[in-house]
């Protein structure tokens, strides 16, 4: 069994209404994101020797950067309020078609958070 992780990074700006940490967290501001996609495989294409190829995550994970990157989180419904959690199930649900993908962590790297989104429950 292998697992291929392939990362992208964005700059976007949010507001955060309800948090302990205060009138900072509530103000429009803007944070460096760290997103990690994994993706598992037991077999290998015989023709390619691979899982799935790179190049593939490659132009997804750009698609899904250009949603975020620069972008106003709060005006993107599809996120909710956009927590870690909700932006790592955000990118899992746009990227889970391209296989058995396990996991999408989300990190914010300057606050020392990471979050990892595994799917829903069966
Ligand atoms: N479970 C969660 N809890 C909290 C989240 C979250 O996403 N999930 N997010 C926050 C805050 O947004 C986060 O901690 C960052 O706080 P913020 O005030 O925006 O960050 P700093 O000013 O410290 O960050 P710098 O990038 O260093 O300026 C709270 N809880
Ligand atoms: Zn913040």
């Amino acid at each position: 069994m292998w697992e291929l992780t392939k990362s992208f990074t964005f700059e976007a700006a949010h507001t955060l209404p309800i948090t302990t940490l205060g009138e900072a967290s509530q103000e429009i501001h803007g944070h460096s994101f760290r997103a990690e996609v994994t993706v598992r495989g037991d077999t290998t294409n015989p023709e390619t020797g691979m899982v799935v190829d790179f190049g593939v995550l490659t132009q997804r994970l750009g698609e899904i950067q250009a949603m975020l990157d620069h972008k106003f989180l709060n005006k993107i419904e599809a996120i909710g309020l956009p927590t870690l959690e909700n932006l790592s199930r955000f990118i899992y649900e746009r990227v889970r078609h391209i296989g058995h993908v396990t996991k999408v962590s989300v990190h914010r790297d300057s606050c020392r958070e990471t979050c990892t989104y595994f799917g829903p429950r069966d």
